[in-house]
């Protein structure tokens, strides 16, 4: 750990105390430092001392609630302002250099005009407090191109996550200065400089909020937010919308996606991806624990996927990331037992969970019986009558992977491993059927261009609300969505076709004729996981509709499962009447795009109206 004192903060006292012979990253922090005017600069070197002395900081501070629980080892809970408990997309910016290339999924400004903005809202704005300094590389060190970032944060609890998410510290910084590395510089300030005797605040942030991505320069700046994708800038800022400009630019793609290992009683592996907006099941399905005899998954990444096409023609992923932010309502022992034995072995992070009277942590769907007496998220006392969840909906733990039992070892492959299939999923009460394999590739790619969803806790904003969110990406592509489905058609024109990944449209959360769940979903998706392993070994009944082709229910293996023959008719039929409006809806969706959509996949529209018989 290295702190320096700057006492007027400025260019020379910096440089003489900066662990580190890389010249621009002195530069960068002494510039934010000259911006910000914190007390002091903390290097952060990634060490487990390091961590032991920020989050005993973080506990005097009030920010951290240290768990007693046995069950919940070198833990803590943290718990935010309650106007600070979600991604902002209103208040997230492209500010690329032409207004067009930020598209029309993206708020843009100029980014000059925004420049000079957050020159203002920076200066000072980490007065009286301690300025973090944290190398990062997501994705594995090693790579042939380790994508480094280093994060300037005045939040301690930014440090302590990020920890968790990413590969951070001095062995990053040495190989910075090995290879004289690009990184992408990102800085992050909670909004809330603190004057002279001024108490802080268990969790300081500001009502003024800004996620801002630059593309062209690879720069990110946050204010106002010390919530997840608004502040782990490794994450969504850096890994998916700064990445999905580079990808653009270098011929590869930044995905929204979990991956997955299944290996068949035949002892065959195949890795799956699958592309599912926020709270909308990756973190579920990427540690399934199959229900079907002599099938064992075992997972890679729970969020995000980075793609590559191989010297072979095939696709490689590789997860830039170490850790999960995942959501905690929903995840138990009785529907998520691996996420459960991970989190059980400590060292983890819960934001917005409720505390329980023996000094842990619950919520919503941890145990089917709630415990009779809580502490909620807000710190009031809270009982199974109470009205209000325990627990935020988005409530958030934060647990290493490697903790993972079933962490496939190709996890630690630099090179990453051949994709065999990528699921699209969204969360559709109706019209979407549980399984469609694609007609082809292309068919495929309009999948993904399609994919909707209802709106979730996530995001600030109404919840249940559909919304095309095109790949899973809608809050995430950094430049604009025609562009960027026009890329996804260029790289994978350089694949070789008979290795591309077959493509599937998956809906967990179709509702049967009672308004309840059609498919009992969690760890019986791998009966579905089944036949797509079957369709990718060229097996497994499929029948054509015109939306694709879904398996016979014969074909998907119900052997053991409780449900009726009218639940299981639910899930799976295609109703021509739904599809006329969704047909519309699309249509309008793709008016959006002003031409910038690929004509090929302007194409699949038509076949498909042809298909429904105009
Ligand atoms: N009914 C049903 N609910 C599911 C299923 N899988 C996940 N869920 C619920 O969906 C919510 C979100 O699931 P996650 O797996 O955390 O979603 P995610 O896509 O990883 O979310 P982010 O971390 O926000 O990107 C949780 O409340 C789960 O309980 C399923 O198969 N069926
Ligand atoms: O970014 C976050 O805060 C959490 C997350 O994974 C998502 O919303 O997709
Ligand atoms: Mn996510």
């Amino acid at each position: 750990m290295v702190d320096t004192v700057a006492k007027t903060p400025g260019a020379e006292d910096i440089h003489v105390d900066a662990p580190t012979t890389h010249e621009k990253l002195i530069q960068f922090v002494s510039d934010i430092a000259e911006l910000t005017t914190p007390d002091r600069i903390h290097w952060v070197d990634g060490s487990e001392e390091e961590y032991a002395g920020l989050t005993d900081e973080l506990v005097a501070a009030g920010t951290f609630t240290r768990l007693t629980s046995p069950d919940f080892p070198n833990s803590f809970a943290a718990f935010s302002d309650p106007a600070d408990v979600a991604r902002v997309e209103s208040r997230t910016f492209i500010c690329s250099e032409a207004e067009r290339d930020a598209g029309f999924t993206n708020n843009w400004v100029d980014p000059a005009e925004m420049r000079e903005t957050l020159s203002g809202v920076f200066d000072g704005a980490m007065r009286g407090r301690t300025m973090y300094v944290i190398p990062f590389v997501m994705g594995p060190l090693d790579a042939e191109d380790p994508k480094f970032g280093v994060e300037v944060t005045d939040s301690a609890y930014v440090v302590t996550s990020m920890r968790i998410m990413a590969r951070i510290g001095t062995d990053v910084v040495r190989r910075m200065e090995e290879l004289d590395a690009f990184f992408v510089p990102a800085v992050h300030s909670v909004g809330a400089p603190l004057e002279p005797g001024q108490d802080d605040v268990a969790w300081p942030c500001n009502k003024e909020k800004y996620i801002v991505h630059f593309p062209e320069t690879r720069e990110i700046w946050s204010y106002g937010s010390g919530y997840g994708g608004n502040a782990l800038l490794g994450k969504k800022c850096y890994a998916l919308r700064i990445a999905s400009a580079m990808a653009r630019d270098e011929g590869w793609l930044a995905e929204h996606m979990l991956i997955l290992k299944l290996t068949s009683p035949q002892g065959r592996s195949h890795f799956i991806s699958g592309a599912f907006p926020s709270a909308c099941g990756k973190t579920n399905l990427a540690l399934i624990d199959p229900t079907l005899e002599g099938w064992t998954a075992e997972t890679l990444g729970d969020d995000i996927t980075w793609i590559r096409p191989g010297k072979d023609g095939e696709f490689r992923v590789v997860n830039p990331e170490a850790g999960y932010f995942g959501v905690a309502p929903g995840t138990g022992w009785h529907t998520n037992a691996n996420a459960m034995r991970a989190i059980a072995k400590g060292n983890s992070v819960f934001t917005n969970c409720a505390l329980t009277d023996d000094g842990g942590v619950w919520w919503e769907g941890m145990t089917e019986e709630p415990p009779s007496h809580l502490t909620d998220w807000q710190g009031n006392e809270w009982t199974p009558d109470s009205e209000t969840p325990a627990a935020h909906p988005n409530a958030r733990f934060c647990t290493p992977i490697d903790q993972t039992d079933m962490l496939a070892e190709e996890y630690y492959s630099a090179d990453g491993v051949k994709l065999d299939a990528i699921l699209f999923g969204g969360r559709r009460k109706t019209t979407v059927p549980l399984v469609t394999e694609s007609r082809d590739w292309n068919h495929g790619i309009f999948f993904g261009a399609t994919l909707s969803s209802e709106t979730t806790a996530a995001a600030e904003g109404a919840v249940g609300k559909v919304r095309r969110d095109p790949m899973a990406m809608l809050p995430f592509i950094g430049y604009d969505a025609g562009d960027y489905l026009n890329h996804w058609v260029r790289v994978s024109g350089q694949a070789d076709p008979e290795k591309l990944p077959k493509i599937f449209l998956v809906n967990w959360f179709r509702r049967n004729r009672d308004g309840g769940f059609a498919w009992p979903g969690f760890a019986e998706n791998s009966r579905v996981l089944k036949w797509i392993v079957e369709r990718i070994e060229g097996r497994g009944e499929a029948v054509e509709t015109p939306i694709g082709l879904t398996p016979t229910p014969e074909a998907l293996d119900t052997t053991g499962l409780d449900i009726s023959d009218e639940d299981l008719h639910d899930a799976l039929r295609v109703d021509p009447q739904e599809w006329r409006a969704e047909l519309a809806d699309i249509e309008q969706w793709f008016e959006r795009f002003g031409g910038s959509l690929p004509q090929s996949i302007q194409g699949e529209l038509q076949q498909l109206r042809d298909r429904m018989g105009g």
